[in-house]
């Protein structure tokens, strides 16, 4: 049976980045990633093949709901054409955990596989202020969890995370959870996260995100110039501005006077990070009441 580990979590809270460390414990396992993108441009299938590993990209949905078919399909041919020890299933920051529980105890599904566990990444940054405005995902994926994971921890002082961890234990009474700041923890520690017995209490709730999603969309842009460091500051100004609506997610890769940059906006900041290789220009930005024009001319109008 292959095993299949369900890592979740809102939107920039961390997924890939808590992915890209485990998969440094998988050296003996043949493992492959199933990346769900919202938009229709893909950048964390790049970050994870960047570092030697085998991902299938589903784009331009959410496997949860309107590409739950191609989810069902893509793990019967994995299963098939690779004959991996371990699916690793990163769905999108707006995907529900509820919905992809459901599909995985599908009958042609339980065949192949079993869940090995039910991650949720916790931003320790925007938890607090995100779950006013996104309750019901966060709901569906903390409740539905059985390892909470809390990232970005480091950057909390203690009353902050007790309030955090508060307010997930009243969502969640059973599942394990972890607040070690990553850096400090060996590979190995985050694969025995997944794989030691951990529990929820069995029941789905399934989160009621219609309100939630109403007016979320996304835009993906690609460019070949590149961009003078002050432009982006500018850039990323007028996104937090609120004029183009409400940012929700971006990211994305930039060359930045002639440097190759990690674009990566979550909550209201954006950081810049150098990167090592040479990558096509392309960014992802998720938002509410996005101004998708107004959007794209504030990168390609300068
Ligand atoms: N320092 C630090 N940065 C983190 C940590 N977790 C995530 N980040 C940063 O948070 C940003 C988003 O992380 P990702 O791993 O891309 O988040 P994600 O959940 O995969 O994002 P989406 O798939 O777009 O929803 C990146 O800039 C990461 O470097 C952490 O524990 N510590």
């Amino acid at each position: 049976m292959v095993k299949i580990d369900v890592v979740s979590g809102y939107l920039g809270s961390g997924k890939t980045t808590f992915i890209k460390h485990l998969l440094n414990a998988c050296g003996n396992e043949k493992v492959i990633v199933i990346e769900n993108e919202f938009g229709e441009i893909a950048i964390d299938g790049d970050l994870i093949k960047n570092e030697g590993f085998e991902v299938y990209e589903l784009q331009q949905g959410c496997i949860c709901c309107s590409i739950r078919s191609n989810f069902i399909e893509a793990l019967g041919k994995i299963v098939d054409e690779f004959e991996p020890d371990r699916i690793i299933v990163e769905p999108t920051g707006m995907g529900l955990l509820s919905e992809i529980i459901g599909i995985l105890s599908i009958p042609k599904i339980k065949q192949i596989s079993e869940i090995n566990s039910l991650t949720t990444v916790v931003d320790a940054e925007n938890y607090l202020e995100e779950v006013e405005g996104f309750g019901e995902f966060f709901k569906d994926q903390i409740k539905n969890a059985d390892r909470l994971i809390i990232s970005k921890a480091q950057f909390m002082n203690y009353q902050e995370i007790d309030k955090i961890l508060s307010s997930l234990r009243e969502l969640n009474p059973n599942s394990l959870i972890v607040t070690q700041n990553w850096e400090f923890m060996a590979p190995e520690e985050f694969l025995k996260i997944l794989d030691n017995s951990s529990e929820n209490s069995g029941k789905i709730y399934r989160g009621n995100v219609e309100a939630a999603m109403k007016g979320v969309s996304s835009i993906g842009l690609e460019f070949t110039e590149s961009f003078k460091e002050k432009d982006i500051e500018n850039i990323i100004l007028e996104l937090k501005s609120g004029k183009y609506g409400q940012i929700m997610r971006g990211k994305g890769f930039l060359n930045i006077d002639d440097k190759t940059m990690e674009f990566n906006y979550v909550g209201n900041d954006c950081k810049l990070e150098l990167l090592n290789t040479k990558k096509d220009q392309k960014i992802c930005i998720i938002g509410k009441n996005l101004e998708k024009e107004a959007v794209s001319e504030l990168f390609n109008n300068l």
